[in-house]
């Protein structure tokens, strides 16, 4: 159980900056992280997977600066789905889904239970029928599918997710979505899609142009704030919001 603390958070690359005066997540917290292309979403989950690093401000998990905490250390903590992630060895999908595990593994050697963890993933994912296949000749959506099993095999407490239903299908993306909201873990994810985050998730936080600007709750998800941060006109009926110009 590990609760994120950021303060006073800078991060400059070139013309662009994003600055969180103050987020902090509590543990099991499902967060979506919103606001249109190039707000900063992508960048703040590089900053607090220590991928990429501040000018200014501080990480902390639990009582540990990101900093003081060691890549294995880091490894059990936090997964990461990336938003395009690529593997150039000839691996199958099982192979790329049991390496999830290797996070946890202390022998560094893959256990019979590690196996079958691996094999209830490929399950919730719908790909254990390709787990002797190649991950190079899958589909966008089915290596999408098969990194999410990746990431969840890690079994970290804190999970983030950059837009991990694109290139899913509906069936899938509801399926994945269920899943997440499930689970002890803290998830926070970047998603574009409102209305299937506000079925899932509790908590919003909206970027515009590197700013923090709104952290609500879903109760005060509104139309006058969707149209406020993606300068477009939302209506909303049957709770549902709809977007036009
Ligand atoms: N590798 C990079 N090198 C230089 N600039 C980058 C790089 N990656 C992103 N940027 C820029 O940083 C800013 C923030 O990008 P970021 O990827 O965090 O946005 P985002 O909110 O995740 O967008 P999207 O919804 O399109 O994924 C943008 O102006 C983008 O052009």
């Amino acid at each position: 159980m590990v609760n994120i603390k950021v303060n006073n958070l800078i991060y400059q690359r070139g013309d662009f900056s994003l600055s969180v005066d103050n987020l902090m997540i509590k543990s099991g917290e499902k967060v979506a992280l919103m606001g249109e292309n190039g707000c900063g979403k992508s960048t703040l989950l590089g900053l607090l997977t220590g991928l990429l690093e501040p000018e200014s401000g501080s990480i902390v998990y639990g009582d540990m600066a990101l900093s003081q905490l060691s890549f294995p250390a880091r490894a059990k903590t936090f997964s990461l789905l990336a938003q395009f992630s690529e593997i150039s060895f000839p691996f199958t999908v099982f192979e790329v889904v049991r390496l999830g595990c290797y996070a946890q593994n202390r022998l560094g050697e893959f256990s019979a239970q590690d196996d079958a963890r691996t094999l209830a993933l490929l399950d919730l994912l719908d790909i254990r029928h390709y787990a002797e296949r190649s991950y190079a000749e899958l589909s966008g959506g089915e290596k999408r599918r098969v990194m999410l099993a990746r990431v969840l095999n890690q079994n970290t407490p804190i999970i983030y997710l950059d837009e991990p239903n694109s290139s899913l299908d509906v069936r899938h993306t509801l399926d994945i979505f269920a899943h997440l909201t499930k689970l002890n873990a803290s998830v926070i994810t970047s998603v574009h899609d409102i209305n299937l985050a506000l079925h899932h998730f509790d908590r919003f936080v909206f970027f515009k142009n590197g700013r923090l600007l709104y952290d609500v709750n879903r109760a005060d998800v509104s139309a006058e704030l969707l149209s406020e941060v993606y300068d477009v006109s939302v209506s909303i009926d049957n709770r549902s919001f709809s977007f036009f110009h």
